[in-house]
């Protein structure tokens, strides 16, 4: 079932127009990686997914995004629930300056939730399922910022999980992160995507064909093509993408 869908979405940021009439759905339960070269309006088609443009002056979309057929830009969608249902992971890990606990209690407790051991049960559940429990059980309540970076960005996934959401974006998730800490993250993926719908920027065509379902084409602001990954790694319908994934650019 398709659990977004994108209908002609353009958007400019001031006069210049940074995405072209974008056409896009992305299926439930599975990873679409966007690909593309730098500038190319990957991370801000991602950020329309979830409105994070509306903090960006001077920004104007026009055009349809659809989550579970409602209408994400219409004037009474309430933008902090859709923020918890569509949850974001950025390039550098941003844990809060607080304990390891209190990082992922943080959502649920902004959401309402006061009962201690409610809130103990979801803090240890993310952790499990961002597969970070075993490495910070005996470590809850000293400082995030004293673990890791790969440690941090697996932090910032379970602060996510933490309020529910249905829909994960991944913006470079791991351009800051080692060989090792990388392919943890790319497990993680692969075991998240069987409960969420994960849109994941990349700038590595390697990790978009180990981790996604689908591969989307940018360029200049126009989505070239979008196909089965391993379609469009292999046998791309567009010159461009063939010229891109060969390496003749980019
Ligand atoms: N806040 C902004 N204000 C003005 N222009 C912007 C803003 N953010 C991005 N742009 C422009 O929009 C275009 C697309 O940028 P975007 O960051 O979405 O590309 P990208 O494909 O994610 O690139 P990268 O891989 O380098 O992150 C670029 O020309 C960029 O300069």
């Amino acid at each position: 079932m398709d659990k977004i869908v994108v209908k002609e979405l353009d958007l400019f940021y001031g006069e210049q127009q940074a995405l072209n009439s974008i056409s896009i759905a992305m299926k439930e339960r599975s990873v679409t990686a966007l690909i593309g070269p730098s500038g190319c309006g990957k991370s801000t088609f991602l950020r329309t997914l979830n409105r994070m443009q509306d903090l960006t002056p001077g920004v104007k979309i026009i055009g349809q995004v659809k989550i579970d057929g409602q209408d994400v830009y219409a004037a009474d969608t309430d933008v902090v629930l859709l923020r918890k249902k569509v949850g974001m992971v950025f390039q550098h890990p941003n844990p809060f300056p607080k304990s390891v606990f209190e990082n992922v209690a943080y959502g649920p407790r902004i959401h309402g939730e006061t009962d201690k051991k409610k809130l103990s049960e979801i803090v240890e559940t993310s952790l499990k399922d961002a597969a970070l429990w075993n490495e910070v059980k005996d470590r809850l309540h000293e400082s995030a910022l004293g673990l890791s970076g790969g440690q941090q960005q697996r932090l910032c996934i379970a602060r996510l999980l933490a309020v529910g959401p249905e829909i994960l974006l991944m913006d470079e998730p791991t351009s800051a992160l080692d060989p090792i800490s990388t392919m943890k993250i790319e497990e993680l993926i692969a075991e998240l995507k069987d409960k969420y719908t994960i849109i994941i920027v990349t700038h590595n065509m390697h990790q978009a064909s180990r981790v996604s379902d689908r591969t989307a084409f940018f360029l200049s602001g126009d989505l070239i093509e979008e196909d089965i990954t391993s379609v469009l790694f292999t046998r791309p319908a567009k010159k461009k993408t063939e010229d891109y994934i060969s390496g003749r650019f980019g």
